[in-house]
């Protein structure tokens, strides 16, 4: 019988969303056991790091919730089939990226992750299993889930009665944490989102997965609906966030035109209550592993649902991202006098935002990438990214340029992994990256940057020395007022 009082929870996939989600249940429920299990048994051996400080996900809070939980209810393992078997319910929680090959390639999402989970799940269990969709999916694969699970589960058991087999419920239930602030987000929900299919095991499944919930969240915070609304909720919830950053950069432009201030235009359209204040700044672009990819994935379901026009439409957010961060690095290849070639640019941040180690679709790598066109010689400096991870983001986009891309158009080459390290020089001092430059980049919103001392970092650059403010922190009385020429994102 699918199970009503959950004991024992499994979660397929340790990245930014297993770990820290998991780690949030074990915390808020000790009396359920909660296994984290993962095939990269590098990330299962970081998670169970004892300097949690060397977690692979880099969380503000999140060291105190896994020092809590982890060895009492919490467990990370690569044991993927034991945790399997054991659990009531499993979340999965593994990546879907946009598919790089084939049918659908550069749009739609890559769901093998999913299907491989789906066939294991099916394979291993013995008991009755609920199967909750953590991932990002496109609407309607819990119909392919159902599918395979049913197909699977009879595979190879053909001699059990058709009623001793396993059942298997599933659920929608997708995660809306943002990095930098997940832990905050999972403990204090704007809503939890339960989707289920309609028949009775199917809600048996979503009240289990509700009570898990309600031990913490407000009931009335945990919102069920059908199964394809909550699959579809969570592609349009990205969309509409995106779309205001897209709306507010494509602003940013005609400011910077007409000598409007893109900050006093957010503000002031963030006073009406009907738009609000949140996700209006303006900057050199979204980044994450999110928002493209989930806008390219509606893009693509619109398109295979024959609305070309709802299509177009969507797809316009992330070509007006594309724009703004090409915009941002052509205004530094002009304002250095038309070629950065052989020029020192340091770049500030190399995150996709402020507090993650995250860097997946970082404006920063494609703002590089052009820059590194024009054979400019780029310093980093970021708090939390590695340069491993610097030249491995570099490195792959040069084998994954989209087209219709300003940012990563054809004429572009391709740049080896020599060329790049030859380029790109990584530090572990921001002073050290600045020192001589030509010009700084202000590429992630990181708060020590407003910290730094100018005046020292004016007097050991070259002049005139330039500043390109892609996240707009620094104040401009006292940044110009040392001499700096300062370029903001927006501002005449
Ligand atoms: N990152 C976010 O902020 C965020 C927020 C909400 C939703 N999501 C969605 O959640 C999903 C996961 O995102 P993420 O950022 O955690 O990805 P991630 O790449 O950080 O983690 C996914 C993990 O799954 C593992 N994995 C893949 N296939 C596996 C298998 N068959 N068995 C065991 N492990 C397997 C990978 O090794 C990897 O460690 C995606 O669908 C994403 O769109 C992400
Ligand atoms: O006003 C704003 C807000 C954000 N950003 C940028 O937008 C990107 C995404 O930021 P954010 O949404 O805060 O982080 P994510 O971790 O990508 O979270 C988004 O994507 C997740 C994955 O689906 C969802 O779960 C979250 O609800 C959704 O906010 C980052 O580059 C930000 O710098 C702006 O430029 N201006």
């Amino acid at each position: 019988m699918i199970a009503s009082n959950i004991t024992k929870i499994a979660c397929i996939g340790a990245g930014y969303v297993g770990g820290p989600t998991m780690a949030v249940i074990a915390k808020q429920c000790p009396h359920i056991k909660v296994t984290v299990v993962d095939i990269n048994a590098q990330r299962i051996a970081d998670w169970n790091q004892i300097d949690l400080d060397r977690l692979p996900v880099y969380e503000p809070g999140l060291p105190e919730v896994v020092a809590e939980a982890r060895g009492r209810n919490l467990f990370f393992s690569t044991d993927v089939e034991g945790a399997i078997r054991e659990a009531q319910m499993i979340f999965i929680s593994v990546n879907t990226p946009t598919k790089t090959y084939g049918v659908g390639k550069g749009m739609a999402a890559d769901l093998k992750y999913v299907e491989l989970c789906a066939r294991q799940i099916a394979e291993i269990a013995t008991d009755d299993k609920i199967v909750v969709e953590k991932s990002t999916l496109p609407v309607r694969t819990a119909q392919a889930i159902r599918t395979i699970l049913d197909a699977a589960a009879t595979n190879g058991k053909d001699t059990q009665l058709a009623t001793s087999r396993p059942k298997f419920a599933v659920l929608s239930n997708p995660e809306f944490l943002a990095e930098g602030t997940a832990i905050n987000d999972l403990l204090y929900a704007d809503r939890m989102l339960i989707g289920s299919e309609d028949n009775e095991d199917g809600k048996r499944a979503e009240q289990a997965l509700a009570d898990v919930y309600a031990n913490w969240v407000p009931r009335e915070r945990i919102v069920t609906t059908r199964i394809w609304s909550s699959e579809l909720s969570k592609l349009t919830a990205n969309a509409f966030l995106a779309q205001r950053i897209s709306s507010i950069n494509a602003i940013s432009a005609l400011c910077e035109r007409t000598g409007a201030d893109v900050d006093e235009v957010a503000h002031a359209i963030g006073m009406d209550s009907r738009i609000g204040p949140k996700f209006l700044k303006s900057s050199v672009g979204f980044g994450g592993s999110c928002f493209q990819k989930d806008i390219l994935n509606l893009v693509y379901l619109c398109r295979h649902f024959n609305l070309p026009e709802v299509a177009d439409y969507w797809e316009q957010v992330v070509k007006l991202n594309d724009y703004q961060k090409h915009r941002f690095a052509k205004q530094i290849i002009d304002t250095l006098f038309n070629t950065v070639s052989g020029k020192k640019i340091a770049f500030l941040g190399w995150a996709f935002k402020k507090d993650t180690n995250d860097t997946r679709e970082s404006a920063a790598i494609y703002v590089a990438d052009e820059l590194l066109q024009d054979r400019a010689e780029i310093h980093v400096y970021d708090p939390k990214v590695t340069a491993e991870q610097i030249y491995g983001d570099l490195e792959y986009l040069q084998k994954h340029r989209r087209n219709d891309n300003p940012c990563t158009a054809t004429q572009f080459s391709a740049l080896s992994a020599v060329e790049i390290r030859s380029l790109v020089t990584v530090h572990d001092s921001p002073y050290e990256a600045l020192k001589n430059a030509h010009a700084t980049a202000i590429l992630t919103e990181w708060d020590e940057f407003k910290g730094y001392d100018w005046q020292q970092i004016y007097n050991n650059m070259l002049k005139p020395a330039f500043i390109f403010d892609g996240r707009n922190i620094l104040n401009r009385k006292e940044i110009t007022s040392i001499g700096f020429e300062l370029k903001s994102i927006g501002k005449g």
